[in-house]
C-alpha cells in the first residue's frame, strides 16, 4: 500500500489524525520537502508526532527513482509525506497513478494547502483564474509565464496567486520582494503596462501559523517591506467585489 499524506503548511499540528493512524500502521515513512516546507516545525518535532523516522528524498531521488519507491510499496505499507496536501501544486499524480498501474492499493489523505489557505484573506476563491510560478532569475532562464498569466487573467478580472520558487537544495526560498522585483523586471523588458509600481499586491506570510502575515499595498511600497520568514506568496486582485475590498482594507496589514 502506498499512503500519499500531506503534512499541511505551517507546523506539527497541522497533521491529520487520519496521516497519524496511518503512521503507527505503515512499515516506512518518506518525504519531500523540496515542493514546500513547514517553516514553523522541525525534523524532530514531525518525527515525534508521527511516532516514526522519516527518510527525507531529494528532488533526484522522487523524480527519477519514483519506481523504487513504488516497488517497496508491493509488498510494504508506505506513506509518502509531502507539505501542504500531496497533490497540490506538486507534480506527484504520476507516483498515486504508477502505483496504481501496478496493481498497488493508494491512499491520499489530503491537508490544509496554500491553495485553500488564501481563502483567510478574503479574496474569493471562485475568482482565482490560473496560478503562476515565479522563479529565481538566472542568466540564462527568466520566464516570462507569470507576466503572461497575470495578463491573461487581468483581462478577465481574475485574481492570480502567484507561487514563489524554492530551491530547496540551497535552503533558498523566494520572498515575496523578489517575487514582485522579478515581475516588475519582467514588466520592464515587455512594456505592456501590465503592472507597475502602483499596482495593489497582497502577500501572504508563514499561512497556516496562528498569525499569519497578511500584507495589501502598491508594489513601489511592498518590494521593500520586511514580511518576515518564508514562506510566501502573492496574489496580484482582478476585480474586487466590495466584501473583498473591506477584507483587503480590515484583515490586512495596509502598507
Ligand atoms: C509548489 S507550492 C506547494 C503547494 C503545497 N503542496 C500545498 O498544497 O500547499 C509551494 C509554494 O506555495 C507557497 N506556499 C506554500 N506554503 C506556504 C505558506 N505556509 N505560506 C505562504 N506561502 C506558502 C510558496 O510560494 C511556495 O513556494
Amino acid at each position: 500500500m502506498l499512503v500519499m499524506a500531506g503534512l499541511g503548511l505551517y507546523d506539527e499540528r497541522d497533521v491529520t489524525l487520519k496521516t497519524l493512524d496511518f503512521a503507527k500502521k505503515v512499515d516506512k515513512i518518506y518525504a519531500e520537502f523540496y515542493t514546500a516546507i513547514l517553516t514553523g516545525t522541525s525534523m524532530e518535532k514531525i518525527e515525534n508526532t508521527l511516532q516514526k523516522p522519516i527518510t527525507v528524498l531529494d528532488r533526484e531521488k522522487v523524480e527519477y527513482e519514483t519506481n523504487k519507491l513504488i516497488e517497496e510499496a508491493v509488498d510494504k505499507d508506505i506513506m509518502f509525506l509531502t507539505a501542504g496536501d500531496p497533490m497540490v501544486a506538486t507534480t506527484h499524480v504520476d507516483i498515486a497513478v504508477e502505483a496504481r498501474k501496478k496493481g498497488i492499493e493508494v491512499v491520499i489523505i489530503n491537508a490544509p494547502s496554500i491553495y485553500s489557505a488564501i481563502g483567510i484573506t478574503g479574496l474569493q476563491l471562485y475568482k482565482f483564474g490560473k496560478t503562476t510560478s515565479v522563479v529565481f532569475p538566472e542568466p540564462n532562464y527568466f520566464p516570462e509565464t507569470p507576466y503572461d498569466v497575470i495578463k491573461d487573467n487581468l483581462k478577465l478580472g481574475y485574481h492570480t496567486l502567484c507561487l514563489l520558487d524554492i530551491q530547496a537544495d540551497k535552503e533558498r526560498f523566494m520572498t515575496a520582494n523578489e517575487g514582485l522585483d522579478a515581475l516588475l523586471k519582467i514588466e520592464e523588458k515587455r512594456n505592456e503596462n501590465v503592472i507597475s509600481g502602483e499596482t495593489y499586491a497582497a502577500v501572504v506570510a508563514r499561512a497556516g501559523s496562528i498569525k499569519p502575515g497578511l500584507y495589501y499595498g502598491k508594489i513601489k511600497d511592498l518590494i521593500n517591506y520586511d514580511f518576515g520568514t518564508p514562506l510566501h506568496c502573492v496574489i496580484i486582485p482582478g476585480k474586487l467585489h466590495f466584501m473583498e475590498e473591506d477584507a483587503l482594507k480590515y484583515l490586512f496589514e495596509n502598507i
